[in-house]
């Protein structure tokens, strides 16, 4: 079977989404859907919600720390103060730059790299608080769903796994002098941050398998809305896309861009005689011979509908194209099926072709129209026969 080059069938429309309800409904919306600029349809929607969440988890966190610093409550040490007001600058420019629509990468590394160094941070300065030592267990999920890798995310569990090991050896950490106690802590991170790993590779391995499930599914889907299926040629509305294409590049093109319309003659008579399904038959042996005629890589045949066949061809010369449409009515003849009725003894086809000038048909419908005139002509005529489209 012939096939274009490229056809797309797609298909895809934001979903609906429930207006969020009170001030504080449209504030967290808009703020996790970075000022309206994201939705549910959108491919990074899930990331950019997620970093959202972080950096204003995180704007929180510092803006609290700010109070009490400014307020006396903790000391305000410059040390203190700096890291504070670069968290909170850092955090705020990532909600505001996503809203603005910087990449998302930029953002999820930038998140990141805070993410790791802070958590890295507290752990050598809060090492004695247990509370401190668990924070991060979260962060080898963290890493990953922002980076959306599972190398970097892995590469990051191992690193952080094997910083906290060498902070609980070499003295920080609770229960310090409990050397048993120490022991279980880095087993404990160790067993939990190898769990988290594994957890994130089985979901990344059943990730890709739902994503080739689904590219399979769409390759059916568009194999389903691209093709008849009796005969498994490309169909009516594919032929418009084709058409279309062909004549947009037409001008680049030094050939000539060739439209040939058929139709089996007195096959609602064949079908009385001899029945629909094997009425279905010859049109599927009809698509066969339509199909080794006009057998060239860019050649594209379709059905077009009931027993309505076109074919999308090039040729050099006029002279060639009216060859192929004599080869296709010879072959058809030449299948020796016995006609219902008419004059042939073996069933036929009639045939429009049209060779699309340039600067004239300029729609796929104008093409259409003219080969279908054309055809009908060939019918008036006798049938049994193919006719030019006037110009
Ligand atoms: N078996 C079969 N018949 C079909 C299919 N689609 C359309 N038809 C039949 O094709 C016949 C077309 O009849 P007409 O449009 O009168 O054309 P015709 O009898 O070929 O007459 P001319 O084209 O003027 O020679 C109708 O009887 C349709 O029922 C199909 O998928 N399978």
């Amino acid at each position: 079977m012939n096939r274009p080059e490229r056809i797309l069938v797609e298909s895809h429309g934001p979903k609906a989404i429930d207006p969020p309800r009170g001030v504080f409904g449209r504030f967290w919306r808009d703020l996790m859907t970075s000022g309206g600029r994201t939705d549910e349809s959108c491919p990074d929607f899930l990331r950019i919600t997620l970093l959202n969440l972080v950096q204003s988890t995180g704007v929180l966190i510092w803006g609290l720390f700010l109070l009490l610093l400014l307020s006396g409550v903790l000391e305000p040490r410059p040390g203190r103060l700096i890291i504070d007001a670069a968290g909170l600058v850092i955090a705020l420019s990532v909600i505001i730059g996503l809203r603005r629509g910087i990449s998302v990468p930029v953002a999820a590394h930038v998140t990141h790299a805070f993410l790791f160094l802070g958590l890295l941070g507290l752990s050598f300065t809060r090492a004695q608080n247990p509370l401190t030592m668990t924070l991060p267990l979260i962060y080898p999920a963290l890493a990953f769903l922002l980076l959306d890798d599972i190398r970097r995310g892995l590469a990051g569990t191992l690193l952080m796994t094997a910083g906290l090991n060498i902070l609980l050896s070499s003295g920080f950490g609770p229960n310090l002098r409990d050397s048993d106690m120490l022991l279980d802590g880095a087993l404990t991170i160790t067993v939990v941050m190898m769990f988290q790993a594994a957890v994130m590779a089985l979901y990344v391995h059943h990730r890709k398998q739902s994503t080739s499930l689904l590219r399979a599914v769409s390759v059916q889907l568009n194999e389903l809305a691209s093709h008849d299926p009796l005969t498994g040629l490309y169909n009516r509305r594919t032929f418009f896309e084709v058409l279309e294409r062909e004549l947009a590049r037409r001008d680049e093109d030094k050939r000539l861009l060739a439209f040939l319309l058929f139709d089996v003659d007195h096959f609602k008579a064949y079908n009385d005689t001899y029945g629909h399904p094997k009425g279905d038959e010859l049109l599927k042996r009809l698509a066969g011979i339509a199909s080794s005629v006009f057998s060239r890589g860019e050649d594209v045949v379709f059905r077009l509908g009931g027993e309505e066949f076109g074919v999308v061809f090039h040729t050099e010369t006029p002279e060639q194209a009216a060859d192929m449409a004599d080869r296709l009515l010879a072959g058809v003849e030449a299948m020796g099926e016995p006609a219902p009725s008419g004059p042939h003894a073996y069933v036929t086809v009639s045939a429009g072709l049209n060779l699309m000038a340039k600067g004239h048909d300029t729609t796929a419908n104008q093409v259409y129209s003219r080969a279908d005139q054309a055809l009908y002509r060939a019918k008036q005529d006798g049938r049994a026969r193919w006719c030019h489209a006037s110009p």
